[in-house]
């Protein structure tokens, strides 16, 4: 494990563990690990413990082996650290992810709080998951694109800055002006200031091609540039968790 400060934009103090995996199935089991511990940890001393979880291509494996975690699943309130303006029942949807890796098994008793629903409109999905943010987060699991996004902030989009300087957990975003968001430009988003709540934060990602955008992201140190430097810890925050393997 490496502990890192790198240039820190959120405060000093130990910002980031990196955990290196040997391969895909350590990395998968010590992440699902990783995660189960903190939900105990907080199911140990409140009623009910809250999961926000990434979509994209990367965490499904490790959802997969989180259901077989032995938890009191029936206290955890799962939700999302950000969704394409997709309805659940869309398989482009991060919601559709969830539902179809995470709930099954001991997992199936979680309460999922999908953000989108028929006839809410983006304003109505922002606010009611600004409401649900009030209770702290267990855990909030975080993916990275190779363009150093997170949640829903893209490097280049419109929306960014002010996905950044939000007061709130969640914001709407126009991700228009950054090409790895793809065709899905409406987004909500995690903001800084819903993940700073979070009692642990985890970043999952696998490959060189990642391992090499985080480096030089933590070298450049700019959050505007590479968004993922949001989820950095430090100055009372806890450290980021960063599960790698090639
Ligand atoms: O669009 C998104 O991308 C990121 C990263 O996804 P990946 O496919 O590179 O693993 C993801 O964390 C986020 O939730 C999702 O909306």
């Amino acid at each position: 494990m490496v502990d890192g400060t790198a240039h820190n934009p959120i405060g000093s103090g130990s910002a980031y563990a990196l955990h290196v995996h040997s391969g895909t199935d350590e990395w998968i089991w010590a992440s699902a690990v990783a995660i189960a511990a903190e939900l105990r940890r907080d199911l140990s001393d409140r009623p009910r413990a809250r999961l926000l979880l990434s979509g994209g291509t990367t965490p499904a494996p490790v959802y997969r082996a989180l259901a077989q975690a032995p938890l009191d699943w029936s206290r955890v309130d799962v939700a999302l650290v950000d969704e394409r303006w997709l309805l659940p029942d869309d398989p482009d949807s991060n919601a559709y992810l969830v539902n179809a890796s995470l709930l099954h098994h001991y997992a199936k008793a979680a309460r999922f709080e999908v953000m989108t629903q028929p006839g809410l409109r983006i304003e109505d999905v922002v606010a009611r998951a600004n409401a649900h943010a009030q209770q702290p987060a267990a855990a909030a699991v975080l993916g990275m694109g190779e363009d150093g996004h997170t949640a829903s902030m893209f490097p280049g989009s419109i929306d960014l800055e002010r996905a950044l300087a939000s007061r709130q957990a969640y914001a709407a975003v126009d991700a228009t002006g950054c090409p790895g968001a793809r065709q899905w430009l409406r987004r909500i988003t995690l903001t800084p200031a819903g993940l700073s709540g979070a009692h642990a934060k985890l970043l999952l990602i696998q490959g060189a091609g990642k391992r090499a955008v985080l480096e030089r992201a933590l070298a450049d140190g700019d959050v505007s540039r590479w968004p993922v430097l949001a989820a950095l810890g430090g100055g009372g925050e806890p450290p980021l968790q960063i599960h790698w393997c090639p």
